[in-house]
């Protein structure tokens, strides 16, 4: 169980070339990780998520800010105590980094030999850590004849050899299709709740945030633009990044051009509710629609689970004379956040 605190921590690269500018990796970025959390890093291509990964893991060095791990402020230590405080922190990578030459099993093996572990030590460790990602059967297979899947199965057994109180993920699951994904991201998830290991993740994907992590950080050009608990950041996205990742898995309002295409094909009015975690009684809703005599369709948006919350974001078209939608939607809004669509 460890926690990771980054405080005010900037990384700026040297101008390469004459007429070049420094160019700023990560701008006064500060992130608080509780030990035992989940704490996904967001953003797009260029944000400044792997850099900041490489600077948490003493890597690289930040130019301004402290990071701590544990107890051990990294960017105060001296490269030689870096490396020890490095060796309590687990990495896995999108491309998994494994030996290609060398078996599953011995790849596993590989950081226990390094912390210069026993062998009879290191081979029950090795066994007891492809048994618990179900690989036990694949210990003498060499690397390359696994799918992408049991790779980052052995990346993880590897990562969590000498017993990290930090998982540092990479992009873990870009290269693997959204099916073994899921199994990774599940086994990702047992690692945090058996193990109590607090894991911080680097990743472009909005799904990996809604599918395991606790808390979120939204970057944008090295900055953090927006923290917190995932369904309070996904539910209520406050910046146009936030706004852009929700609209790949969250429902939405539809947009402009899907909005015409509504109208066309709907002749009532068209209202959006908003459900937040079970705060909205959907029966009632329902019933309240059909006590003032107005027909309700669903035109678009649906119901999912952001952070282990539910929450819902439904279009509907009211039918019926305008006084009687009039009454249903001043009766609506008492008991959901409502939007009339103009
Ligand atoms: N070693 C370096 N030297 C100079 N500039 C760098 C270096 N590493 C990263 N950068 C720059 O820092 C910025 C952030 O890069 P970084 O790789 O951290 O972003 P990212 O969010 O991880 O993007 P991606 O997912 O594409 O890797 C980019 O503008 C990048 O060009």
């Amino acid at each position: 169980m460890t926690r990771v605190q980054l405080i005010g921590v900037g990384k700026e690269y040297p101008a390469r070339g004459k007429q070049a500018a420094p160019v700023v990796a990560v701008d006064d970025v500060s992130i608080d990780v509780a030990s035992g959390e989940i704490h996904a890093v967001i953003g797009y291509s260029g944000a400044g998520k792997s850099t900041l990964l490489r600077l948490v893991n003493g890597l690289e060095r930040a130019t301004s800010g402290r990071i701590l791990v544990g107890t051990d402020e990294i960017t105060n230590l001296p490269e030689s105590r870096v490396r020890v405080v490095r060796g309590g922190i687990g990495m896995i990578f999108q491309q998994f980094n494994l030996f290609h030459s060398k078996r599953v099993a011995a790849n596993v093996e590989y950081p226990l030999i390094v912390a210069k572990v026993p062998p009879t030590e290191r081979k029950r460790r090795v066994a007891e850590l492809l048994d618990f990602v179900g690989l036990s059967d694949k210990a003498t297979a060499f690397t390359d004849q696994l799918s992408g899947g049991q790779k980052q199965r052995v990346g993880i057994a590897r990562a969590l050899a000498t017993n990290p109180g930090v998982l540092l993920a990479d992009e873990a699951t870009s290269a693997l299709d959204p099916e073994t994904s899921q199994e990774v991201l599940a086994l990702l998830k047992r690692v945090n709740s058996e193990f109590g290991i607090t894991i911080m993740l680097i990743t472009h994907e909005m799904e990996v945030v809604r599918e395991i992590a606790d808390r979120v950080t939204v970057m944008d050009a090295g900055r953090a633009v927006e923290q917190g608990d995932v369904f309070d950041v996904f539910s209520n996205p406050k910046t146009e990044t936030t706004k852009r990742f929700v609209a790949t898995a969250l429902p939405t309002e539809p947009n402009a051009a899907h909005l015409e295409e509504l109208r066309r094909r709907h002749r009532g009015k068209l209202v959006t509710l908003t459900f937040r975690d079970g705060d909205v009684d959907q029966p009632v809703v329902f019933q309240t629609i059909a006590d003032r005599g107005v027909g309700v369709s669903i035109v678009h948006g649906g119901v999912t689970d952001v952070g282990g919350r539910s929450f819902g974001r439904l279009t509907l078209e009211l039918i019926g004379d305008d006084l009687k939608i009039e009454h249903a939607v001043a009766a609506l809004a008492q008991h959901a956040e409502l939007e009339v669509l103009a």
